[in-house]
């Protein structure tokens, strides 16, 4: 799938891959490299073979000061996660976070506030698809959670296979949306319900709660939590188990379990586009926007 094709001259500038040892294929050292794998990514991503584990890419997200997920950073993370679906030497991503006890703050909201329905649906497509890669890879995919996660990083921790969470009271998940005066989109919704259950979906989403890790572990918002010197560790360990099943039954048990989820958006992608612009486009939820963006500005002091 051509991710970059129609990406914005500025983006695809942004992606030139890096300088990289002529034959290095992702997870083999470069014919006379000598010194073994390199890694590759862009400016908001690094990707780096694990070290520890052959078959394993660590996928650091570093957008700081938040992991905002602005369209360049999504931009970029679709590109890594297709070069790492695309290398057969990997079978496992861990994705977590540079940016200190920040996951990731969710979407970008300067993506969404006083923009053009052209952006908000270029933007838009670039959420959905990043989901879907996401969801939807042949690849283990681990959530290394160390930091804060809302929303958009809630929904990305709930796309992986697999959620560790550093035990730190301040790095609360979930999709608040409604704190924000916006909604979660269905396939987020499904995606909720699928982890925690209709009931403690229905009730997370309308209160838009946060749950710090004892409680995201209580109603399975997240599989493990962990002192937070162990986050990385423990995906290296869940991802060893994972990585002992036979790739090719897994990922078609993975498909079974996800792919009636997907297709809920695949079918109808250009009018969840089109709901979205419609939606976001309202006085009344730009005005949220802005208050909600204001109250970030104000919370600094
Ligand atoms: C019919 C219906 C059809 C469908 C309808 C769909 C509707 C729309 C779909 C919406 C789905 C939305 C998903 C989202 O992800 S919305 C974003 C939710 N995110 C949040 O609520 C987090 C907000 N941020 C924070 O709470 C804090 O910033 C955080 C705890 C993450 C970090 O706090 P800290 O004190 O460390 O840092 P600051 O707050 O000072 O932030 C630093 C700067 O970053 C800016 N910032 C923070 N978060 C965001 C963001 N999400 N987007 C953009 N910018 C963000 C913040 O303003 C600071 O900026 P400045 O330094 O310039 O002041």
């Amino acid at each position: 799938m051509a991710l970059t094709v129609g990406l914005r001259p500025l983006t695809r500038a942004l992606l030139r891959p890096w300088a990289r040892v002529p034959g290095a294929a992702l997870g083999r050292p470069a014919a006379g490299s000598g010194d073994g794998v390199r890694c590759f990514g862009s400016p908001r991503v690094l990707v780096e073979p694990d070290p520890a584990a052959v078959g394993v890419a660590v996928m650091k997200m570093r957008n700081p000061p938040v992991n905002s997920l602005s369209l360049e950073f999504l931009t970029e993370l679709l590109i890594s996660l297709e070069k790492l679906e695309n290398d057969k030497t990997f079978r496992g991503i861990i994705i977590t976070s540079d940016c200190p006890g920040i996951f990731s703050a969710g979407l970008d909201l300067l993506e969404m506030y006083g923009r053009d329905p052209a952006h908000c649906a270029e933007y838009w497509k670039a959420v959905q698809e990043l989901w879907l890669r996401v969801y939807l890879s042949n690849l283990v995919v681990i959530g290394a959670i160390n930091g804060i996660s809302p929303a958009g990083g809630c929904l990305l921790s709930l796309s992986c296979d697999y959620r560790v969470l550093a035990n730190n009271p301040k790095y609360a998940i979930g999709l608040n949306e409604t704190l924000l005066g916006i909604i979660a989109p269905f396939w987020f919704k499904d995606v909720l319900v699928n982890t925690i259950g209709h009931r403690a979906a229905e009730r997370a989403l309308q209160l838009g709660f946060l749950f710090p890790p004892s409680d995201a572990l209580q109603v399975g918002i997240v599989d493990q939590v962990v002192p937070e010197d162990q986050v990385q560790s423990t995906a290296r360990s869940v991802m060893a188990q994972w990585l002992a099943i036979p790739d090719h039954a897994r990922q078609l048990t993975k498909n079974l379990v996800r792919k009636p989820t997907a297709d809920r958006l695949l079918q109808q992608r250009d009018a969840d586009i089109q709901n979205f612009v419609r939606f976001i486009s309202r006085d009344s939820i730009q005005k949220s926007l802005h208050v909600y963006l204001e109250k970030l500005k104000q919370k600094k002091g």
